[in-house]
């Protein structure tokens, strides 16, 4: 008798809870809420099925009119995809989620990670190290791994299948390891580059996981599940990694000071020097710089060799572009290296890169924090009136190979969906604030030039010796943290001077 009054109460509770729930829901929701949970647990499952969820989320915003809402139990987060509406929020909320606390212990208040103040600070202080003048200096280092990449691949070329990603993020990682760490090939072996790739994935994956499964999201249930026993052995490897070339590299430049001395010979010096001088000056601890290291190197290793196998992929698919940039190549490097100078006239290969990064973003989802309000566009009605979003957590979704939102919204033209460089050939015709490869507002990429030179030189040395062939639209992706392949990501390539 008891239990069927308890249970009485209880449907009425929740009865009641999802009434007023509607009658105050001012957005559109996403579909297939349950009860107190929300659409928790719509995420649980791989990271295939995450993808497939996030797609579903930015054509549902979609079709709302740019915006649709996401609840986890009483937290609500807006999914935002109108370009007007992002580049608002980009513009006006550069706090990131708590969901990017999960790698704090990684990371820490590193620039990826920090909170407001401590990323304005930093920002501006690491910005010199991204400017132009600075990473012309790396172009010769940009040149000679992309050689030793073609020559690694001739051990490959002509077979029917290579599943190029290994190498390209092997590749990613020492270009990293040498230009932000100052570390040379010589100093690390390619088993220790490839544990660092392993571990760098696992913690990834960790992640993903401890994102899927919404009760891990309290730090008191995670620090007592195995998953946290793996994250922190994880972190320790990488720690241990950074830890050790911190303190070679310090006392290099201790030797280096007292002999009146400095060790890059003509090279540009590495990124580690920059932050050494930064800490001294600032009294920052060595965890503070390992920190700092361990968001570099995620940075730049985890996105470019991505955003090199979907361009390489993309070409594979698409003869007529691949000849053009193979014309591009010949007439503006003939068989001569990349320099600063000529790296600027190779525009149909940028404009291959970035047509890529469109279709095909490493980073589809990009979540903030509101600390104030935000004025959007009314999505429902066509006619523009605003809402005013408070204290609320904004997800900004940006396109999907199959789903339609930012980078696949209809501002685009009639052909958005086809892969075409040539959109990019002449800027005025670009639509305003639909692209969000490197994200947008003053929180985007501090890397992206750096990426972008370090990824037009390895396609021009790569697409210059070898012609490839894939099919891209076979390709299965998943989220794992990034857009990753899953399955079918395979290319061929063949020498062209044989
Ligand atoms: C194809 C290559 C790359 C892509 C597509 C890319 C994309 C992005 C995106 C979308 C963000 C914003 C993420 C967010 O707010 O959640 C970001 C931030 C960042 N990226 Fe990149 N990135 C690339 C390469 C690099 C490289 C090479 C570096 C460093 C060498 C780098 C360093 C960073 C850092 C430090 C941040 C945090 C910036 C801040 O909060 O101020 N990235 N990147």
């Amino acid at each position: 008798m008891f239990i069927a009054v308890y249970l009485f109460i209880i449907i009425v509770c929740i009865v009641y809870f999802e009434k007023c729930l509607r009658r105050n829901a001012k957005f559109p929701e996403l579909s297939r809420r349950l009860p107190f949970i929300g659409h928790a647990h719509l995420f649980v499952g791989d990271s295939v099925h995450l993808w497939k969820i996030a797609q579903r989320i930015s054509r549902e915003s979609l079709q709302n009119g740019g915006l649709v809402t996401i609840s986890f139990g009483p937290k609500k987060v807006y999914a935002v995809t109108d370009p007007e509406d992002i580049n608002t929020v980009a513009n006006l909320s550069m706090e990131k989620s708590y969901i990017y606390g999960f790698s704090r212990p990684w990371l820490g208040d590193g620039l990826f990670t920090a909170d407001v103040l401590t990323w304005r600070n930093n920002r501006r202080l690491l910005n010199q190290a991204f400017k132009h003048t600075i990473l012309d200096g790396f172009v010769d280092v940009f040149n000679n791994q992309a050689r030793s990449l073609v020559d690694e691949l001739a051990a490959e070329a002509d077979l029917e299948k290579i599943y190029i990603l290994n190498k390209l993020s092997l590749h990613s990682l020492r270009l990293v390891f040498k230009t932000i760490l100052g570390v040379s090939d010589q100093e690390v072996t390619p088993e220790k580059f490839n544990s660092y790739l392993e571990t760098n994935n696992i913690l990834h994956n960790i992640f993903t996981k401890r994102f899927q499964k919404f009760w891990l999201h309290s730090d008191i249930v995670f620090n007592r599940t195995k998953l946290k026993i793996e994250q922190d052995y994880a972190v320790a490897v990488l720690h241990g990694v950074n830890a050790m070339v911190l303190k070679n590299r310090k006392e290099i430049r201790r030797l280096n000071l007292e002999n009146g001395t400095q060790d890059y010979s003509g090279e540009q010096k590495p990124f580690i020097d920059l932050l050494i001088e930064i800490a001294e000056e600032k009294g920052l601890s060595d965890m503070e710089v390992i920190h700092e290291l361990a968001t570099f190197i995620a940075a730049g290793h985890d996105t470019v060799p991505y955003t090199l196998l979907y361009t390489l992929m993309c070409v594979g698919s698409h003869p007529p572009v691949q000849q053009r940039i193979y014309e591009e190549l010949q007439q503006v490097l003939g068989s001569d290296d990349v320099t600063k100078q000529n790296l600027s006239s190779l525009v149909y290969l940028e404009a291959t890169i970035k047509e890529t990064m469109r279709l095909y973003p490493i980073a589809p989802v990009v979540s903030r924090v509101t600390d104030c309000d935000v004025k959007l566009k009314n999505p429902i009605s066509s006619t523009y009136f605003c809402y005013f979003l408070i204290n609320c957590e904004i997800l900004q979704y940006h396109q999907g190979p199959v789903s339609l939102c930012l980078h696949h919204h209809p501002v685009w033209g009639s052909d958005v969906e086809h892969f075409k460089p040539e959109r990019w050939l002449d800027p005025t015709t670009l639509p305003e604030n639909a692209f969000a490869g490197f994200s947008t507002g003053k929180r985007n990429c501090i890397g992206k030039t750096f990426a972008m030179m370090s990824m037009k030189t390895t396609l021009a040395h790569l697409l210059r010796q070898y012609r490839v062939t894939a099919d891209i639209t076979r390709m299965e992706a998943k989220l794992d943290i990034i857009l990753k392949p899953a399955f079918n990501h395979w290319i061929s390539l063949e020498w062209r001077d044989k």
